[in-house]
């Protein structure tokens, strides 16, 4: 249940991606009242973020929460919930409520619980869960071979947030400790839109479709699940 939207350039994803995602959003909020937008960080939706966040949507019925993050201070090199503070959360969409992940423990695992509680918070099922994907193979912080990620992957888990520590890489620098949403909290999203850029990433992309250790690529976990349709975004 993999559909791919494929353009010929950024400025065209850009633009097909923000009036969906309005769209979506705005939808949501006919029918319930609100709506939860499940936003990851990384440079690609960058652009789609900063055109959403000068769309006149009623912000305040829009719950913007985080599919990850690292375990750094707001404010501090690496820290989604600033990414995403100074890209999404301007203009308009300033006055969304916003949910992160990072909380006052000293590290993920100590900090789990208290996310678990402030995410069941959060109203679901939700809206649109925006991923990325590394050149690893990692989507949101589920890392190859991470401690953490076979829990995190268990679709039929209850939990909706899992600390992660990656395998130190060129991907993740020196951030390892992380929190991720898990595979069955993606799954409560009804649309998961998954963006790449770039012909590495095709690679990467066509290479996880062929396979299926998900240790290996934990994008796969995304791509092959089944239970809910993900759409792949994806230009030069
Ligand atoms: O916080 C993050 O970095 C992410 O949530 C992560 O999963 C990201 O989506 C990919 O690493 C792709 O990142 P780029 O878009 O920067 O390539």
């Amino acid at each position: 249940m993999v559909e791919e939207k494929f353009f010929a350039d950024r400025e065209r994803l850009t633009q097909a991606l923000t009036s969906e995602c309005a769209q979506l959003l705005q939808s949501g909020i006919k029918a319930n009242g609100q709506a939860t937008f499940l936003v990851s960080g990384g440079s690609t939706p960058e652009p789609v973020y900063r055109a959403l966040s000068k769309r006149p949507l009623p912000w305040q019925q829009i719950n913007v929460a985080l599919v990850d993050e690292r375990w750094v201070e707001p404010g501090e090199s690496g820290s989604n919930q600033t990414f995403i503070s100074n890209s999404l959360l301007q203009n308009d969409a300033a006055q969304a409520p916003f949910l992160g992940m990072k909380n006052a423990a000293e590290n993920p695992a100590a900090g789990e619980e208290a996310c678990e509680r402030d995410y069941r918070e959060l109203p679901a099922p939700y809206d649109i869960c925006i991923l990325g994907m590394g050149n690893d193979g990692h989507t949101a912080s589920f890392f190859p071979y991470a401690e953490g990620l076979d829990e995190a992957l268990d679709s039929e888990s209850e939990q909706l947030c899992k600390a992660i520590t990656a395998k130190q890489s060129a991907v993740t620098g020196a951030h390892t400790e992380r929190m991720t949403l898990t595979l069955s909290a993606i799954l409560q999203a009804k649309e998961i839109k998954l963006l790449i850029t770039g012909e590495d990433k095709l690679k990467v992309y066509r290479q996880a479709l062929l396979g299926d250790d998900e240790q290996e690529m934990p994008v796969r976990s995304i791509l092959k699940q089944g239970l809910k349709p993900v759409t792949v975004y994806w230009a030069p």
